[in-house]
C-alpha cells in the first residue's frame, strides 16, 4: 500500500479527534476564564460595598463578601450539600482546617464561612486585581511561603490577635492547591496556631472534584460538592512536643471523611501524613 496514502488516511481518521480535544480544551478554557473574570466583577462591586458600609479592613466585611460570592455557584451549576453546620456553633476563636483543591474553593468557603472568620494565604494573592483589594478588605492574613521565618512570626501574631480580637482563622493545611483525589501531608502551621492560642481546631472536609472539575481531563462541568464540618478537637491535651501526633490525628481524620465523602474505598496510604 501507498505510504502517502496510508499517512493521509491515518490523519483523516485522527481529525475528529484532534478538533474534540481542541473544542474540549477550548471549552474548559473558556469555563475557568469565565470564572475568574466573575470573580474579579463581582469582587469590584463587592469592594466599595465594603467600603461604604464598613469603611476600610475588617472582618465585618466578609459578611458582604460571602454573600456576594455564594451567587457564583448558580453561574457554574454547583451544588453544596452541606453537614454539621451546628460544629461551628462555638463560643470564642478557632482554627479552622480544610482541604484545597482549587481557586473553586473560593465558593465552598463562602457557602459555610462562620462570622469573624479569616482566612490564611499566600501574598500574591493580594496582587490580583479586585480579588486582591476584597482580600485586603476582608482582613485576610497574607503570608510569604518563601520565608518561613517570616511566615511563622506572622502565625504567633495571628495567635494573639484571634485571642484579642475573638478570630476564627481558617488555614489550607495543605499549603497549596491539590486536585490528586487524595490529601496531601499537612503543613504544621494551622497545628502550632490552635497550640499557641489554646483554641480548638474544627476541621472541615469538602468531597473531590474530580468527578466533575479535572484539569488534565479538561472536565469542568456543573456537580454536587458535599461538605462536612467536623465536632471540634480539644487541643488541651496537646503540647508543642506532640505537634506531629496532632497534625496525623487531624489528616487521618479528614482523609477517611474525605474518601467517603468522595464515594471511594478509603485505604490507608502507609506514610507520614505530616509535610518535612
Ligand atoms: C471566588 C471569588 C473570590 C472573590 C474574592 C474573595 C475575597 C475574599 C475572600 C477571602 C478568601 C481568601 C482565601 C484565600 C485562600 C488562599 C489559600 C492559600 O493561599 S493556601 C497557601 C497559603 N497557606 C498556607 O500555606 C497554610 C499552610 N501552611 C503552613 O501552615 C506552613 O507551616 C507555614 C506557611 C506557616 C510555614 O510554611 P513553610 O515555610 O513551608 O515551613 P514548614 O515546612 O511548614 O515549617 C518549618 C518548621 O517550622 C515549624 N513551624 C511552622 N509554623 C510554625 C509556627 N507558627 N510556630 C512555630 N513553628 C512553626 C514547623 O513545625 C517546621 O518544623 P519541624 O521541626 O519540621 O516540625
Ligand atoms: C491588575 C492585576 C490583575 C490580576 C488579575 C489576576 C487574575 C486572577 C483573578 C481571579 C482569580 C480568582 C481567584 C480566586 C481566589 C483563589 C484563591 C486560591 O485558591 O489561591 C490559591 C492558593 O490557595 C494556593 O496557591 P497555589 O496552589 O500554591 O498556587
Amino acid at each position: 500500500m501507498d505510504l502517502g496514502w496510508l499517512l493521509w488516511t491515518s490523519f483523516l481518521i485522527l481529525v475528529p479527534f484532534i478538533l474534540m480535544e481542541i473544542s474540549s480544551s477550548f471549552k474548559f478554557h473558556f469555563k475557568l476564564v469565565s470564572y475568574c473574570v466573575l470573580c474579579l466583577l463581582i469582587s469590584a462591586l463587592a469592594a466599595p460595598m465594603c467600603l461604604l458600609r464598613n469603611g476600610g479592613r475588617t472582618v465585618d466585611n466578609m459578611r458582604i463578601i460571602s454573600r456576594v460570592v455564594r451567587s457564583l455557584k448558580y453561574f457554574f451549576g454547583i451544588r453544596f450539600e452541606v453537614k454539621g453546620l451546628e460544629n461551628f456553633q462555638i463560643d470564642g476563636p478557632c482554627v479552622i482546617i480544610s482541604n484545597h483543591q482549587s481557586i473553586l474553593d473560593m465558593m465552598g468557603l463562602m457557602e459555610i464561612l462562620p462570622d469573624r472568620c479569616v482566612q490564611i494565604a499566600k501574598k500574591e494573592l493580594m496582587y490580583a486585581g479586585s480579588v486582591g483589594l476584597l482580600t485586603y478588605l476582608g482582613g485576610v492574613i497574607y503570608i510569604n511561603r518563601k520565608r518561613t521565618s517570616d511566615a511563622k512570626s506572622i502565625m504567633a501574631a495571628v495567635a494573639q490577635a484571634m485571642i484579642s480580637d475573638n478570630l476564627k482563622v481558617w488555614v489550607y493545611p495543605e499549603g497549596t492547591r491539590n486536585n490528586t483525589g487524595d490529601l496531601l501531608p499537612f503543613k504544621k502551621g494551622a497545628f502550632h496556631l490552635a497550640l499557641q492560642s489554646q483554641v480548638p481546631i474544627i476541621p472541615v472536609v469538602y468531597s473531590s472534584f474530580t468527578s466533575f472539575y479535572n484539569q488534565k481531563k479538561n472536565l469542568f462541568t456543573g456537580g454536587t460538592i458535599k461538605v462536612e464540618i467536623l465536632p471540634k478537637i480539644d487541643t488541651s491535651d496537646f503540647t508543642e512536643k506532640d505537634i506531629t501526633d496532632l497534625t496525623e490525628k487531624c489528616h487521618q481524620t479528614m482523609r477517611q471523611v474525605f474518601f467517603r465523602l468522595s464515594n471511594k474505598p478509603y485505604k490507608d496510604n502507609g506514610q507520614s501524613n505530616c509535610a518535612q
